[in-house]
């Protein structure tokens, strides 16, 4: 049976949390990672009053007329909304999506900016400056406060990840003092002016995450599913109040895949030509632009060459520009080979 472990994390939420019981959690994580790479969380702390803000900004937002939210655009650069349509995530992992057309869903984007570590002169091109829809005014205090108890959620889930691998308490803060974070904030429905979705478009296509890990809040509309290491789709609902988290690329890397990056993509239930509509929003914890990502100490394979280092930097933007331009990247044909395998 496939299903997605829920972890109950409030021992490490609360300061000072039990040592034998994040002993427990972090066993609970390992079981996860090592298993479907994704997992679901309860204990979080996070105030139902943020995610109904979040999804109240989210309806606020999508609700304007297309022309309006293309006001807020941002060509070559990850931030500001996305048009349905306008970005191939299976282009991240090199495949191309079997009727070369684009995915459906439309997002907006928002993350850390430059300006936001003053002295640390970064380079605007891994940390842009955010947009804002003024047309919709309640999106951004909304969307702050839920960017911000992600974030702090992505750093407890780090401290435990860290526990779980064996690892010092802090080994990656050197790694995460700058973090690039980004939080993806998606919208299916039928494209304005298409009374009916046609042929066989995806709502988002086959991908892997690019940073450390993804909490991921969505609607308990179905449509996200995960690729086994069978090669087989799972459909994948979070439970009441529960935030799911995957890991992403730079985990896989670290810990040579005992870790999985999973795969997994989006399609939203049809019912008569129509799209059930569904929202989520994926918080990105992608680490320090110029972190080095390299195998970690005791995960080196004895029989082959692991992953070689790279920045997060060079890897993200390899993975925006398959995303966002439909280049491929090189060295993803792994998991290509395993969703083409998998249709
Ligand atoms: O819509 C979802 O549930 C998943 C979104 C996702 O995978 C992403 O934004 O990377
Ligand atoms: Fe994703």
């Amino acid at each position: 049976m496939f299903t997605v472990p829920i972890v109950d994390i409030s021992s490490y939420v609360a300061p000072g949390g039990a040592a034998d019981e994040r002993a427990l959690v972090a066993r609970s994580l390992d079981d996860a990672c090592s298993g479907v790479g994704f997992v679901q969380i309860v204990g979080h702390g996070i105030d139902r009053s943020a995610i109904d803000g979040l999804t109240s900004a989210l309806d606020e937002f999508y609700a304007l007329p297309l022309d309006t939210k293309k006001r807020y655009t941002r060509p070559g650069e990850n931030r500001g909304y996305s048009p349905p349509k306008s970005e191939s995530l299976s282009m991240s992992l090199g495949v191309a999506a079997a009727n070369q057309m684009n995915d459906f869903y439309e997002a907006f984007t928002v993350g850390s900016e430059w300006t936001g570590f003053p002295g640390l002169d970064l380079p605007a091109a891994s940390y842009p400056a955010n947009t804002w829809p003024d047309a919709a005014p309640g999106f951004r205090p909304a969307v702050e406060t839920w960017f911000g108890a992600a974030r702090s959620v992505s750093r407890i889930l780090l401290a435990a990840f860290t526990d779980a691998l064996g690892l010092e308490p802090g080994y990656f803060d050197a790694m995460v003092d700058h973090s690039i974070d980004v939080l993806k904030m998606n919208n299916y429905t039928l494209p304005e002016g298409e009374i009916e979705l046609t042929g066989e478009l995806t709502g988002m296509g086959a991908h892997t995450d690019f940073g450390i890990l993804t909490v991921l809040w969505a609607d308990q509309v179905p449509g996200l599913q995960v690729l086994d290491h069978e090669g087989r789709w799972h459909d994948v609902q979070p439970a009441d109040g529960a935030l799911l988290v995957n890991l992403g690329d730079a985990m896989a890397r670290w810990t040579d895949d005992r870790w999985r990056s999973t795969v997994h993509r989006v399609d939203p239930p049809v019912i008569d030509g129509r799209i059930i509509r569904r929202r989520s929003a994926a918080f990105f914890f992608d680490g320090n632009h110029d972190a080095v990502i390299q195998t970690l100490p005791g995960h080196a394979p004895a029989d082959r060459a692991g992953y070689p280092p790279i920045t997060v930097a060079d890897h993200l933007q390899a993975k925006l520009a398959g995303m966002k331009s439909g280049i491929a990247p090189d060295g993803a044909d792994r998991e290509a080979r395993r969703v083409l395998a998998a249709r």
